[in-house]
């Protein structure tokens, strides 16, 4: 089998390679890498954790250390994560080259982003948003002369799911060169090929993983019936179950929605379980200082935490794409892991479905009814408590935004009113401590003084 060397890489990006622990290229890396060394377009589909982030990262290194120069490449990828992710295997790997990166991302400081933009970067790694922000905003940094677009999770960037991109899209592609490389990869590439291959026409290249089955060999992916109303009391089975199993035992739970992911951390954490939820949590998970992380679909794509065993599905996916994601945040890069699906009675159809988009039949997985009995009604009250502290605290909120509402009623502006309220506690607070501190020096003084009165009088 070719080595990196053998696919047209240069010496000092092989020793990276094998600094990195990558010794033997994956099939997408040998059959995307040429191709790209090339100058052609290409279009990777891969399996999950199957390496697609170097394919892509190694040739531009490559190109880049021949022609430095910035902004020599834009990698575009749907969520924040991801960005960090990319631009981490863009640092290692183009250490020697002394890369300078940028990450556009939302939530961050936009002032300090655009700085950042404005110092030419050989990399910028961005998510469409707010790198459409910055375009739309800012004059202090070009696109026109970038070699490379590539767009990771590009059928995801392309698709009109809750985040819908294609504004973003247009603003950002219509500030990049025609001319350049454009390289699209993605696990579920196939449904969205057509729109794709608008994008990449120069000399396309398809390249996609020859299996028959869509998810990798080394995932255990069962199923498991259960009843809508015990649902959660499987859940908290599964858990326990792994928990004594594995060691060290790291588990991803997917959810449908960010209620359900709050209300089944509360949970798993009355049950003293190590739980977080994804947006807080992530760099902690990866630490490992929680060992199950709860997660909506956000998180189902791209993500790469080699230590996650397990993979447990409290919803069957609507969609054959999110499972294939989902489940593929395990399992990666060659080693062992376990996909459970839970299946009410109304979700039959959508098993069959991922049943057919996979090529690949479930197995049921066996589990003993009489320990799920057992917790059943402790789990239904704990989940109902929880529900109740949610709503409690969700109340909070409403109560803040029905005060916003009645400023904007009363001709005010809620965020100048909250911003002038800091203001006089800021002020509050310092003549606070300015009357403490002259009561301080009074008392000084007095006793000062005093003292002063008794040494006077003392040699009389
Ligand atoms: N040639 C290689 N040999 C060994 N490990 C590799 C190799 N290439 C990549 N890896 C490792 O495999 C893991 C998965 O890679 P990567 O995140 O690129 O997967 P992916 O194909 O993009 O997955 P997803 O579709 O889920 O985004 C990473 O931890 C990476 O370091």
């Amino acid at each position: 089998m070719a080595g990196f060397a053998e696919l047209g890489l240069s010496s000092w990006l092989v020793e990276q390679c094998w600094q990195l622990g990558l010794k033997q290229p994956t099939p997408v890396q040998l059959g995307c890498i040429p191709a790209i060394l090339e100058g052609r377009d290409c279009l990777g589909c891969a399996k999950t954790g199957s390496g697609k982030t170097a394919a892509f990262v190694l040739p531009i290194l490559q190109k880049l250390s021949e022609d430095p120069y910035g902004i020599f490449c834009l990698v575009l990828t749907p969520t924040r994560e991801l960005a960090y992710q990319i631009a981490e295997q863009f640092r290692v790997l183009g250490k020697p080259l002394g890369l300078k990166d940028c990450i556009i991302v939302g939530g961050m400081d936009m002032v300090v982003q655009a700085l950042e933009l404005s110092r030419k970067p050989h990399v910028v790694i961005a998510t469409p948003g707010r790198l459409a922000d910055h375009l739309r905003s800012s004059s202090t940094f070009s696109m026109r002369k970038i070699r490379f677009l590539v767009m990771d999770e590009a059928d995801r960037l392309l698709e009109q799911g809750c985040t819908d991109f294609t504004a973003d899209l247009e603003t950002i592609l219509a500030s990049v060169p025609a001319h350049r490389q454009t390289l699209l990869f993605s696990a579920t590439l196939t449904d969205t090929l057509k729109e794709l291959q608008g994008l990449a026409t120069n000399q396309p290249f398809f390249w996609e993983a020859q299996a028959p089955v869509r998810t990798v060999e080394q995932l255990d992916q069962r199923y498991l019936l259960v009843p809508e109303k015990v649902k959660d009391a499987y859940l908290v089975h599964l858990v326990q179950t792994f928990q004594d199993q594995l060691e060290d035992c790291s588990i991803i739970i997917f959810t449908n929605t960010c209620k359900t992911c709050q209300i089944l951390c509360m949970m798993l954490r009355k049950f003293n379980f190590p739980a977080k939820e994804r947006f807080a949590a992530l760099a902690k998970f990866k630490s490992s200082v929680y060992r199950i992380l709860i997660a909506t679909d956000v998180a189902s794509r791209g993500l790469d935490i080699p230590t996650v065993q397990v993979v447990i599905n409290h919803n069957t996916p609507g969609l054959p794409k999110i499972y294939i994601h989902r489940v593929g945040r395990t399992a990666r890069a060659g080693r062992q892991g376990q996909a459970i699906t839970l299946v009410t009675q109304y979700d039959i159809h959508l098993l069959h479905a991922i049943e057919e988009q996979i090529k690949k039949q479930l197995e049921e997985l066996a589990v003993e009814e009489a320990d799920v009995l057992n917790i059943l009604t402790q789990v239904n009250v704990v989940r109902r408590e929880c529900e109740i502290k949610l709503e409690a605290l969700h109340f909070d909120e409403k109560k803040e935004i029905n005060k916003r509402k009645q400023l904007i009623l009363e001709g005010k502006d809620p965020d100048l009113e909250a911003k002038r309220k800091a203001e006089l506690a800021k002020i509050k607070q310092q003549n606070r401590r300015f009357k403490e501190k002259v009561g301080q020096t009074l008392r000084r003084q007095k006793s000062g003084s005093a003292g002063r009165g008794v040494g006077l009088r003392g040699p009389q």
